[in-house]
């Protein structure tokens, strides 16, 4: 991911982002493209009979071979795995790439919003994931390293950043700012929140309910896929918070299963009660995500 991330900066600076329409408000740029190959390339060679299912389809052309990362992070080996992943083995595992998440944002110059997310699902659960962030510190001064990625393994814990919980007393809800629509907005109103913080990319919204910027994250739209959430919900699972459906009911990330996350996103900090948001769900909107 932070191998990703640097391919990403360096798309950027070379100025010529080649972008692609794949849909109605859906771009994808030469960013995208190459991170995704420098991803499925590192962890294939690793991995090769682990199921990898990236956002940008299959590629299986070579790639530049300092592309290609071989090496492990040597302080997380170190800790000790937790029993219950003990006899997993390559079949219980699928693995979800967002090369690039916030697309949008990045053609935009909304860089800080910008997230490389590597998700780890172990029986249809999403328990490990990877949250980069490749333009982290990219407008402070010479000294400071760019970029940091947040990562976490249910039963084991998180790592790269400091935990906050949001302020007690106010209601911060984080959603798209575009993606948005008529049905987006109502499930916002229902809550009456304090502030609104419309912001682009699924990784770069967990990462504001994990620093305590936001209660909750909500998106009461079928634009999410399986990429965009599975190593946002790892990460923010093993923290104490919860992502699901806008039901409540957690999505499954199976190799085989659809991609699309067709029941919408509800997200909730840590500390948070994630029942309380679900019951205040109008059932106009949850017959719409039925
Ligand atoms: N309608 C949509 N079409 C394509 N991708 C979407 C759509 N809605 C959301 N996404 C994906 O989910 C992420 C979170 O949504 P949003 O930023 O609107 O809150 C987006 O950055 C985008 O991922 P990506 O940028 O990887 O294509
Ligand atoms: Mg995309
Ligand atoms: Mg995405
Ligand atoms: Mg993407």
């Amino acid at each position: 991911a932070t191998r990703a991330g640097k391919i990403i900066r360096d798309v950027m600076s070379r100025g010529e982002l080649g972008i692609v329409e794949k849909g109605k408000n859906d771009l994808q740029t030469e960013a995208d493209r190459s991170a995704q190959r420098c991803i499925m390339a590192s962890l294939s060679r690793q991995y090769p009979t682990v199921a990898i299912i990236g956002e940008e389809g299959p590629s299986n052309c070579e790639v530049p071979s300092d592309w290609v990362v071989t090496d492990c992070d040597q302080t997380i080996l170190s800790l000790q795995c937790p029993s219950e992943y003990l006899q997993v083995t390559d079949k219980d595992i699928a693995v979800w790439v967002d090369p690039l998440d916030g697309t949008s944002e990045y053609t935009q110059g909304l860089l800080e919003h910008v997230t490389v997310l590597v998700g780890i699902a172990v029986k249809g659960r999403a328990v490990g994931g990877v949250i980069h962030q490749p333009y982290y510190n990219h407008s402070a001064g010479t000294g400071e390293s760019i970029g940091r990625t947040f990562w976490g393994l249910v039963g084991l814990g998180v790592g790269g950043f400091t935990p906050q919980d949001p302020p007690p007393g106010r209601l911060i809800i984080t959603t798209t700012r575009s993606h948005s629509n008529e049905l987006v907005q109502k499930a916002l109103d229902v809550f009456n929140p304090d502030e609104v913080l419309r912001v682009g990319g699924a990784g770069h919204k967990v990462l504001l309910l994990m620093e305590g910027k936001a209660h909750a994250y909500v998106f009461a739209s079928k634009g999410c896929k399986k990429w965009d959430t599975c190593a946002p919900e790892a990460v923010l699972t093993a923290l104490g918070g919860k992502l699901t459906d806008i039901h409540g009911n957690p999505y499954e990330y199976d190799k085989d299963v659809q991609h699309t996350n067709a029941r919408g996103v509800l997200a909730t900090a840590r500390g948070i009660s994630h029942a309380s948001f679900v019951s205040k769900i109008p059932q106009e909107i949850r017959d719409a995500f039925a």
